[in-house]
């Protein structure tokens, strides 16, 4: 049975996404020579299965999704179906793994987002072009 994936509507993300899906890696892309990871999920609404590409933020296994969108000033769509429905698939590399997302605030917030930022830099300054606080989900093996 093959399983209906929805890729994204934006021309170059669903260019990495194929290639991601065609090499069966994840390394086959980067943004700005940092590496990505590709998160399947559940659409809210839809209920599709929507593959999105974001840069990998790992640490000790767990990973930190971050709902950039590069500053824009509205949360990107992806982040309310993890909202919905926290459990999902992360692929790095060739691994892939089900995970559940939970956002995080406060003194864990600070912590991820300086190893997102460490991982991305770019993501410092999307935070200062927006007033909205950039959400960042971890993600822990299910
Ligand atoms: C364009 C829109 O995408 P979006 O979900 O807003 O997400 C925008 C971007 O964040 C998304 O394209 C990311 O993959 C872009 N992106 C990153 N985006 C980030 O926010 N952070 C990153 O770190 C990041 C890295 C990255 C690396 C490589 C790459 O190729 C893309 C990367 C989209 O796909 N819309 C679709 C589907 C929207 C959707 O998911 N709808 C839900 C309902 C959502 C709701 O309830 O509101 C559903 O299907 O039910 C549509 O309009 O038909």
């Amino acid at each position: 049975m093959n399983v209906e994936y929805e890729l994204s509507p934006t021309a170059w993300v669903r260019e990495q996404t194929e290639k991601i899906l065609k090499t069966g890696t994840t390394e086959c892309v980067e943004i700005n020579m940092r590496p990505v990871v590709l998160v399947t999920m559940r659409g809210a609404k839809s209920g599709k299965l929507r593959l999105v590409p974001l840069m990998r933020v790992e640490h000790n296994g767990s990973y930190a999704i971050v709902a950039s969108r590069g500053g824009a000033p509205t949360h990107p769509a992806w982040y309310h179906n993890v909202k919905a429905e926290p459990r999902l698939e992360l692929q790095d590399g060739t691994a892939r793994g089900e995970y559940i997302a939970r956002e995080v605030s406060g003194q864990e917030r600070a912590e991820w987002w300086n190893r997102a930022v460490a991982a991305f830099p770019p993501y410092a300054e999307y935070q200062t072009k927006t007033d909205r606080l950039i959400p960042v989900l971890v993600l822990e093996p299910a």
